[in-house]
């Protein structure tokens, strides 16, 4: 697809749908509970992935490129009694990591075998009554894993004491998981690097749960990026002035490193992005540890090099097991749009800005953030980005929205 010449026309309305994560933890723990309602429900691939995936009871599985449902369904269907599932993805899903969390559900009695490589998915679960409730995990390879454990922990017939071992990554996923639970009536106890979790005894008196998932943060840090390129007024439905997505750290990013302002009105729940300070000037160095947010990772490069604002962002060290490497795919397309960076294990540094390459267009490597995160750029130079259709697995009306809120310069 190729982005015409375009400019941002001015205070334009966006509605994005519900949080891909919130979503995705509701429905296990809606088909876990009965009283759970869930309105607002991101109509990404990965969460209409998921719902098909709890709905339709299929003895194979094919979760594509959805990492979250890869990882929560392995728990879901592994305490589900009588049933034997096959879980698979894409070939990217089958380098994903899951070994951390099926030794975990092995260690607590889960009955799961791999079916192709030691370590990765395919699996193959069959359901058991769990009655072992302790158990430990590695906390710094995917926060993803001990999200998945703690949506089932209070329907363990003993309920769940997990002890994480090493440093947390993606540490607000994790607060995001224990305050839904507590939203829907499963009460946790977090005390240092143990989180236990009682069973929850029903009673058919159980009263209706109501949850309006709020639109996801992810997602509209595409806006905050094309707000501090175009510099025109955005406003975004649905958000919270407290949020419980991490993500909604691009507030106070974007207003430091960027200029960009958002005025919250509590009444309307909508979010208005403004470049409004004239006085504003950018910082000489944006550096900022992303550990508490690796899915704002491509958003930020992209916008601090369409800017040429040096950077050097650490914590990244999830990056590279993601829908693809992102640090090495933000290395060389970065460096078509003319910005060189160095990348290590965990960090990327920008360490020069030159002239663009000619004749470029964008490859997205199967990765929807590396679509989205060049859409400003490839806009403002008319450019092709490649296999534009990847921002299904998150946002998939994000041309349809870019396109709304946009005029041809043509
Ligand atoms: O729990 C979640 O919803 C997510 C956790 C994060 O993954 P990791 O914990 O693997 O970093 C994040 O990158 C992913 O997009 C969604
Ligand atoms: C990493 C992501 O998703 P997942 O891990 O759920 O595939 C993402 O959406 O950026």
């Amino acid at each position: 697809m190729i982005l015409k010449k375009s400019k941002l026309i001015p205070n334009q309305t966006i509605t994005i749908t519900g949080s891909k994560s919130i979503s995705n933890r509701l429905l296990i723990l809606e088909k876990l509970y009965e009283n759970i309602r869930i309105s607002n429900l991101s109509n990404a691939e990965d969460t209409v992935l998921l719902q098909k995936a709890l709905e339709k009871n299929e003895e194979i599985v094919d979760v594509h490129h959805a990492g979250t449902a890869m990882r929560f369904l392995s728990s879901y269907f592994a305490i589900m009694e009588g049933k034997t599932t096959i879980l698979t993805g894409s070939d990217r899903m089958k380098k994903r990591p899951i070994k951390d969390l099926v030794n975990a559900l092995r260690d607590l009695g889960a009955d799961i075998e791999y079916l192709e490589k030691e370590g990765f998915p395919p699996l193959k679960i069959v359901g058991k009554k769990i009655t072992k409730s302790e158990v430990k995990i590695s906390a710094n390879i995917s926060s993803q894993f001990i999200t998945s454990l703690l949506l089932i922990g209070a329907k363990l017939e003993n309920g769940l004491k997990l002890e994480l071992e090493g440093k947390i990554t993606s540490l607000p996923y994790l607060e995001m998981t224990t305050k839904i639970l507590k939203d829907v009536g499963i009460d946790y106890h977090w005390i240092e690097n143990i989180i236990s979790i009682d069973k929850k005894t029903e009673n058919s008196q159980e009263r209706l749960i109501f949850y309006k998932v709020e639109s996801d943060w992810s997602s509209a840090s595409y806006f905050y990026s094309l707000c501090a390129v175009g510099r025109q007024t955005i406003s975004l439905e649905n958000f919270k002035n407290y949020s419980i997505q991490g993500d909604s750290r691009l507030k106070e990013i974007f207003l430091n490193n960027f200029g960009i302002n958002t005025i919250s009105d509590s009444g309307s729940n909508e979010i208005s992005l403004s470049f409004s300070n004239s006085l504003f000037s950018y910082p000489e160095i944006i550096k900022l540890d992303l550990n508490d947010c690796p899915d704002i990772a491509q958003t930020l490069c992209v916008t601090a090099a369409i800017l040429k604002i040096p950077f050097y962002f650490t914590g990244l060290e999830t990056l590279k097991i993601k829908e693809t490497d992102r640090l090495l795919a933000l290395k060389i397309e970065l460096k078509k749009i003319g910005c060189i960076v160095e990348i290590t294990e965990n960090s990327i540094r920008s360490v020069a800005f030159c002239q663009p390459e000619n004749n470029i267009s964008i490859a997205t490597y199967n990765d929807h953030r590396m679509a989205m995160s060049f859409a400003p750029y490839c806009l403002v130079n008319e450019l092709p980005i490649e296999n534009s259709i990847v921002v299904e697995k998150s946002y998939p009306d994000f041309w349809k929205d870019l396109q709304a809120i946009t005029e041809n310069l043509n």
